[in-house]
């Protein structure tokens, strides 16, 4: 599961990237310096695994974590092969789902490739050359299905889609707003692995001043609210420049230099929580004295395939989950206090796990 870090060249995607992996990718002031798109690791943020870890005195707390990809910026015409075109466009199919980093933030000594800062303009621009990109799929689909339509029904539904398909993006709409009439087309256009299919959140990149008031003074990051908003997509505001800074200080420091900016926890934080959630992604936990640990499920899992995450004997000799919310286990001071209670349940194979539980195994190899 990972998210590709997308935008124009030169708008501040790798300064993110590099914030949020520390892994020092080169970000500089001219554009296409990234290349290689770069793959970074990044735990997600996640505060109660520090309360989990004293209750239990573990020695040790692992956090969930994500996959980041730094793509080299798109150009106008990438989807015809302008810039690095192709090679990028196949770098963002990758990936489950997009961070869009739009610039918002003024600076005369960064050039911009399109000359001006236009936010909604630069996201318009993206978004074409995915939908164009996308359009090549339909088209050598409908080239493939239509020969069949005649004789099979499948393809003849399955045509009938693409035509509706077809022109919903050719007014410029992304596929992920399409209505599909029931879930069989929902399958077909999930095969489809189109770019505009993928979820996206929009980062607002601005100065360090727009940053205390979460950009609410800043014109542009209103525009793009309010357009991300219609699509129904998340906004955060970040100042990649300073996050940069951030990440390079231990914790204490960072407390302080954020409680100078009248913020609680940086935008970072915020975006990679939200991009976990993004991907349709939950955390269960463990806890004992040796470790704490986050570990990631999509939604829906069923608790042998959560318990398989942390080794496959669990899931193939599954008995039962004893399992306690956090939020009861806290409560309550102890995993004991918590049984006590009644509150620790034990759930069978049916049970699907919840974020936030804290499972103990029972299986039998
Ligand atoms: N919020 C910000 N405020 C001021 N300057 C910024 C901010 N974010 C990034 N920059 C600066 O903008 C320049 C371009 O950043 P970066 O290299 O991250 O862009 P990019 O989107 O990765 O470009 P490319 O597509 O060429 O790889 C760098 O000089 C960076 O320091
Ligand atoms: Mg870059």
């Amino acid at each position: 599961m990972k998210l590709g870090i997308v935008g124009l060249p030169n708008v501040g995607k790798s300064t993110l990237f590099n914030s949020l992996t520390k892994a020092g990718a080169e970000s500089a002031n001219y554009p296409f310096c990234t290349i290689d798109p770069n793959i970074g690791i990044v735990p997600v943020p996640d505060e109660r695994l520090q309360v989990l870890g004293k209750l239990y005195d573990s020695e040790k707390i692992v956090p969930a974590a994500i996959e980041f990809v730094d793509i080299a910026g798109l150009v106008k015409g990438a989807s015809k092969g302008e810039g690095l075109g192709n090679q990028f466009l196949s770098n963002i199919r990758e990936v489950d789902a997009i961070v869009h980093v739009v610039r918002c933030f003024e600076d005369s000594n960064i050039i911009h490739v399109d000359g001006s800062i236009d936010p909604l303009r630069d996201i318009e621009t993206i978004n074409l050359e995915l939908i164009f990109s996308d359009m090549e799929i339909l088209d050598r689909r409908i080239g493939k299905v239509g020969k069949g339509a005649a004789r099979d029904k499948d393809m003849a539904k399955e045509a009938d889609l693409l035509k509706r398909l077809k022109a919903h993006l050719e007014e410029g709409k992304l596929a992920i707003g399409y209505e599909t009439e029931d879930d069989d087309e929902e399958a077909i256009l999930k095969g489809y692995n189109l770019l505009t299919y993928k979820p996206v959140i929009y980062a607002a990149n601005v100065k360090e001043d727009d940053l205390m008031d979460d950009g609410v003074n800043n014109s542009e990051v209103a525009k793009v609210r309010e357009f991300a908003k219609n699509e129904g997509s998340e906004v955060f505001v970040i100042c990649a420049q300073i996050e940069q800074e951030i990440a390079e200080l231990d914790e204490d420091e960072k407390k302080m230099f954020l409680e100078d900016l009248g913020l609680s926890e940086s935008g970072l934080e915020k975006l990679i929580r939200a991009s976990y959630k993004l991907l349709g992604l939950i955390s269960y936990l463990t806890a004992g004295p040796q470790e704490t640990r986050a570990w990631t499920i999509t939604k829906g899992t069923k608790a042998p395939g959560a318990a398989g995450k942390i080794h496959t004997d669990f899931e193939r000799g599954f008995i039962r989950a004893e399992v306690v919310n956090y939020e009861n286990l806290v409560e309550c001071g102890s995993y004991n206090a918590a049984k006590d209670k009644g509150l620790v349940r034990s759930e069978g194979k049916e049970y699907i796990v919840q974020d936030g539980d804290v499972i103990l195994f029972r299986f039998n190899v």
